[in-house]
């Protein structure tokens, strides 16, 4: 990469917050490949993405009737205008993939015209269920997908992984792509690096990671290969400053579900360059995240939490998960509204 285009992507890092995104200098050849394969939605994404939660009646089945006030609390409450159904949070692997289907119908359905942007996560351990998911996610109008490695039969090599994910991505050419990555589940460790190195010749519709890792050297060395139109995005809530510091087009996460608010101040405060307001917000987080963590910290116990601040009706997790224990919930509800008053 040339020095000079180096320099621009460098001073242009962190200024995509405001929804802005700049165009790519193409040959007149790349022009025509771009045209005839690249996605329609060129809007990058940036600033808060809200990874949603999945609304289950009592009884356990899948509840559409709470997404379309699920959308309207982002948005009035929280100032989230993005969201990233379907994934962890959103219990994925515990759903079959005509409930993913309905709800991914529903969540696009509710933010037509209300959200920025809807990313359906498509990723299945079997091929032919995330090709038949991507190609509904562009039928029902997504703005993205995104895909996380297979984790039972693991890829062993990047270009394995690269392969499944262009497979997927082919299903749905004209959605922007994103590779999921989320080593604490997957077990997959591979540096995200080494996934995403040409992968634009592969997948021409790719628009960067949502990278849930700790390893910030692996963050950095993606900012910095990384194409003009691409967005990285960190999914590690509690150690977004660094991600920010590091390049970081935006974050997708869990907790802006009931922490947008607060966590759209912190994104404000970096952008203008206030690290002590950015830090002090990061910091108030932390003393949630860690009190609940040392309680016991999974995606039930996340959702309670949401269904207590928001008050909308989410339902239990779905086995195996295990709805969170009162006592736990009370504890942690009291400590948010001492830290969030
Ligand atoms: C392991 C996990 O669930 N990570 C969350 C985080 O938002 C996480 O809940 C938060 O950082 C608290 O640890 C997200 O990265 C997951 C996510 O975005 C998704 O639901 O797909």
């Amino acid at each position: 990469m040339k020095k000079s285009v180096e320099l621009a992507k460098f001073q242009g890092i962190n200024k995509d917050f405001g929804g802005a995104f700049r165009t790519q200098r193409t040959s007149g050849l790349e022009e025509v490949i771009k045209s005839t394969m690249a996605p329609t939605n060129d809007r990058k994404l940036t600033g808060l993405v809200a990874a949603t939660f999945t609304p289950l009646t009592t009884k356990g089945e899948i509840n559409l009737s709470v997404i379309g006030p699920y959308v309207e609390y982002l948005i009035e409450k929280q100032g989230v205008k993005s969201i990233f159904v379907n994934g962890t949070t959103g219990e994925s692997p515990s759903l079959s993939v005509a409930e993913r289907k309905a709800l991914a119908e529903e969540w696009c359905g509710k933010a037509r015209g209300r959200m920025d942007q809807v990313v359906v996560h498509v990723g299945a351990m079997s091929l032919r269920d995330s090709q038949d998911l991507a190609r509904h996610a562009a039928q029902i109008g997504a703005d993205g997908i995104a895909v996380i490695a297979p984790f039972f039969f693991k890829p062993k090599t990047a270009d394995a992984l690269r392969k499944f994910l262009q497979e997927v991505a082919s299903a749905a050419s004209a959605l922007p792509f994103y590779y999921y990555q989320i080593p604490a589940i997957t077990g997959i460790n591979m540096p995200v690096m080494e996934v995403v190195e040409g992968i634009e010749q592969l997948i021409p519709s790719f628009r960067g990671v949502k990278f849930s890792g700790m390893d910030l050297m692996d963050l950095g060395q993606c900012v910095m290969h990384s194409q003009p139109q691409w967005s990285i995005l960190y999914g590690v809530d509690e150690q977004l400053l660094a991600a920010l510091a590091m390049g970081a087009n935006g974050a997708v996460g869990s907790t802006f579900n009931y922490l947008g608010s607060h966590v759209n101040k912190l994104l404000s405060a970096f952008e203008r360059g206030d690290l002590i307001q950015a830090r002090a917000i990061q910091f108030q987080m932390q003393e949630l995240l860690s009190f609940a963590m040392k309680l016991g910290f999974d995606v039930g116990v996340n959702k309670q939490l949401m269904m207590e601040v928001s008050g909308l009706h989410l339902g239990p997790p779905r086995l195996p998960l295990m709805p969170c224990p009162l006592e736990r919930s009370e504890k942690i509800l009291q400590k948010y509204r001492s830290i969030f008053p």
